[in-house]
């Protein structure tokens, strides 16, 4: 926007500007001037609780209190309206109906309209065109003509930016890009940000679906998955506000640094509380095995597969922690328990003394019809205290005191064997009695079989091992209702087995769920899913639904056809991604044999005098990145090695393996040792590579030591220069 349209638009926005803070303001000073009410009267404190929250709105919201304006007409008879749409919405006190200029009937918008809001989804649906655009509203479908739409950056109260992406008036047809170039062009620091002003229309219908469903979506390498996800939830608590609650709310996520980089997000959309997990850590809670157990960590199960260049994982679908996370894996837990359940009961009588017998049948009734509404522990609890009641009854009757002890002697043994005879309800003796019982765990060779009993033996617990435990739990000790969920977002979802996804099932309601991956970036071969289908099957067609996201956000054009490349090249069918139209430097593929070390540190620096916050230099093995995060100590870099363990994601520059780096964004990307030896012709390591080359939003660099690996074209040109080095 140039010339006098630019200065018009800028200075009424400005006064539009001037004037909401005013009212924000004024609003702010009324609700301080009131006192707070510390009084016991239940109507005053709701009023106070209102008055606060009303506060603290308007406080988080006076820095940038709107970022879109879109001017509609609902109908012909009246006149078009400006829209202000912000991260929370601001009822104006003052502003009277008719000062606005609406005529009386009109429907009246607040001050800033909520961008949750029914009206406002038109801001990110609407993608231009003459015909009206329409909105879903909890009382029908409305429709209106847009006139305007415009992003307003706003800091500090100061107006920033304007820029029209559509304009009837000045005859454009389609809404333009160029507010989201502008916003992808941006550096990034250390932490995943809302993307409100910026929602695009295939991500705005995940954000609002139906909260009744299990939502599977598949979106390439920076298609906004994780933070469609998380604006999914800020949209749940709005809508839902009545039935859902942000505590009762989980994300999984693969390791607390990642929780830790997503962790600003839902503050940021005035969102609190929502739990976010490893899968891991809830999963020993909620079956109490924090203490009984050692867990493998999931750090050294891809170790073990991506430590070392002869440790290389095969791509099978064969492998243990596929069987164990599959569906017929499920199927013979059920029936496992199942037949726990059915063999509960010991086949004989209980018989204290001679002339003293409670039948089988009768324990057997109890169990099976009395307390069958318990779940099958504590029912066995249940009949047991039962039994022992009868027994006391029993003795009551006896009126001879050494009849009665003797009697209390025996019967007290007796007891005891007999409650030896039920089955134990502990989770790793049930799973190693499965283990065991080859009509049940024969899918997996009896090898693998024995090893995972030995293991067990020693409270040791593979990863792979933990859903089936958990599953255990719950199918003999059922959940309370405080363990239950209202909403289960699962990111990385590629990596998580079908098992895993049937035992969450359980615990959340009307299959609420939101799950997010990419099968192109499944690099745990031996755990996960090949094909969304195999976790689909779990749902019916009314209580799933599967949405695309082929479009990257993160990453220039020369970085996603880059990327694209290599997967074409690794796998036989390939989800590639569409860029948006926003173009960098090409890709720089650096041939170099030795000077590693000093073409690295001026790489960096290069990097870094493009004004980047954050740099990855990402290495195939972790033996790898801890020797080049020395070598770039030693030469006064301040460099931070990632290993996998850390709490936080501190910015700056990073060393770590390329397979930590999953989730994760960098400004640049140096891909060390891209060589035939590091990364090879197959699937996975392709998978590998594409993790690698799509962390980068606007600078990629590979070194090349030896031979280029064949996932690479030697000619590819368009999108990379293959480099000579700069020393
Ligand atoms: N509509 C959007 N507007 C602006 N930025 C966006 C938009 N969608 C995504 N982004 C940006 O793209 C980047 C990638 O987003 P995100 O990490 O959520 O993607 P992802 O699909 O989870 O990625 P990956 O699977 O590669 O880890 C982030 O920087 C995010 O802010």
């Amino acid at each position: 926007m140039t010339g006098e349209r630019f200065q018009s638009a800028y200075q009424e926005e400005e006064a539009r500007l001037e004037e909401t803070l005013l009212e924000m303001k004024q609003q702010f000073e009324h609700l301080q001037a009131i006192p707070v009410y510390r009084g016991s009267d239940f109507t005053e404190q709701v009023l106070e609780d209102n008055r606060e929250l009303r506060r603290q709105r308007l406080k988080r919201a006076v820095k940038e209190p709107y970022f879109g304006r879109m001017d509609i007409q609902e109908d012909t008879s009246s006149a078009a309206v400006a829209l202000y749409i912000g991260k929370q919405g601001i009822d104006s006190d003052a502003m009277s109906i008719e000062e606005e200029g609406f005529p009386k009937n009109h429907v009246h918008y607040p001050m800033v309209i909520d961008w949750r809001a029914p009206v406002a989804s038109m801001f990110y649906s609407f993608t231009g065109g003459v015909e009206p655009a329409a909105y879903e509203a909890p009382d029908g479908t409305y429709s209106a003509e847009v006139h305007l739409k415009r992003n307003l950056v706003i800091r500090n109260e100061e107006l920033q930016r304007v820029v029209d992406t559509f304009n009837r008036e000045q005859g454009e047809e389609h809404v333009t890009d160029e507010f989201l170039v502008y916003r992808l062009g941006e550096n990034k620091d250390n932490r995943l940000r809302d993307i409100v002003s910026t929602i695009q229309a295939e991500q705005d219908i995940i954000i609002r679906s139906h909260k009744n469903k299990a939502l599977f979506i598949q979106g390439v390498a920076g298609s906004g998955k994780t933070t469609v996800a998380l604006h999914r939830l800020a949209f749940l608590l709005y809508q839902y506000q009545e039935q859902l609650k942000a505590e009762r709310m989980i994300i999984f996520a693969p390791n607390r640094m990642f929780l830790n980089y997503i962790s600003d997000v839902l503050p940021e959309l005035g969102v609190g509380n929502i739990q976010q997990r490893t899968f891991s850590d809830w999963a020993l809670e909620l079956a109490k095995l924090d203490d009984s157990i050692i867990l493998t960590s999931s750090l050294e199960e891809i170790e073990r597969w991506y430590g070392s260049l002869d440790a290389r994982p095969a791509d099978s679908s064969s492998s243990s922690g596929r069987i164990k996370g599959s569906l017929q894996w499920k199927e013979r837990l059920d029936r496992y328990v199942q037949h726990w359940v059915e063999e509960a009961v010991p086949e004989q009588d209980f018989i204290p003394w001679e002339g003293a017998a409670l039948s089988h049948d009768m324990i057997a009734h109890w169990f099976n019809e009395e307390y069958r509404s318990y779940e099958p522990a504590k029912r066995i609890l249940r009949v047991q205290a039962r039994i022992q009641r009868w027994l006391e009854m029993e003795l009551k009757k006896e009126r001879s005191r050494t009849l009665l002890s003797e009697k209390k002697k025996k019967s007290s043994q007796k007891l005891k064997t007999f409650m030896k005879k039920w089955p134990k309800s502990e989770v790793i003796e049930l799973y190693k009695a499965f283990l065991q019982a080859d009509e049940y765990s024969d899918l997996l060779p009896a090898k693998l079989r024995k090893k995972t009993i030995a293991e067990l033996k020693k409270a040791v617990v593979q990863q792979e091992d933990l859903a089936s435990l958990v599953y255990l739990y719950i199918g003999l000790n059922g959940v309370e209702s405080n363990q239950r969920f209202d909403h289960i977002v699962i990111d990385e979802a590629q990596d998580f087995s079908p098992l895993q996804i049937a035992l969450l099932d359980q615990l959340t309601k009307n299959h609420s769920f939101t799950i997010l991956g990419d099968l192109s970036q499944g690099i745990h071969a031996y755990a996960g899913i090949e094909d969304w289908q195999e976790m689909m099957e779990l749902f019916s067609t009314d209580t799933s639904s599967y949405h695309a996201l082929t479009r990257s956000y993160r990453s220039t054009m020369e970085i996603i056809h880059f990327a694209n490349q290599i997967l074409e090249r690794g796998m036989k069918t390939a989800l590639l991604a569409e860029p948006v139209f926003r173009s960098g430097h090409k890709v720089a593929v650096v041939h170099l044999q030795s000077r590693l070390e000093e073409w690295l540190q001026a790489e960096i620096v290069r990097h870094q005098s493009s004004g980047y916050q954050t740099t990855a230099i990402l290495t195939r093995t972790m033996e790898e990145a801890i020797d080049w995060h020395e070598r770039l100590l030693a030469a006064d870099i301040p460099a931070h090695l990632i290993q996998g363990k850390e709490q936080q994601y501190e910015g700056g520059i990073s060393v770590l393996p390329v397979y930590l780096s999953k989730g994760l964004e960098f400004d640049s990307v140096i891909l060390l040792h891209v060589n035939e030896s590091h990364y090879h012709l197959n699937p996975l390591e392709a998978r590998l590579l594409y993790v690698g080359c799509t962390r980068a939003l606007h600078q990629l660099t590979l070194l090349v030591d030896g031979v280029l690996t064949p996932l690479i074209a030697e000619d590819c040109s368009d999108w990379a220069d293959h480099l000579a080095p700069t020393l």
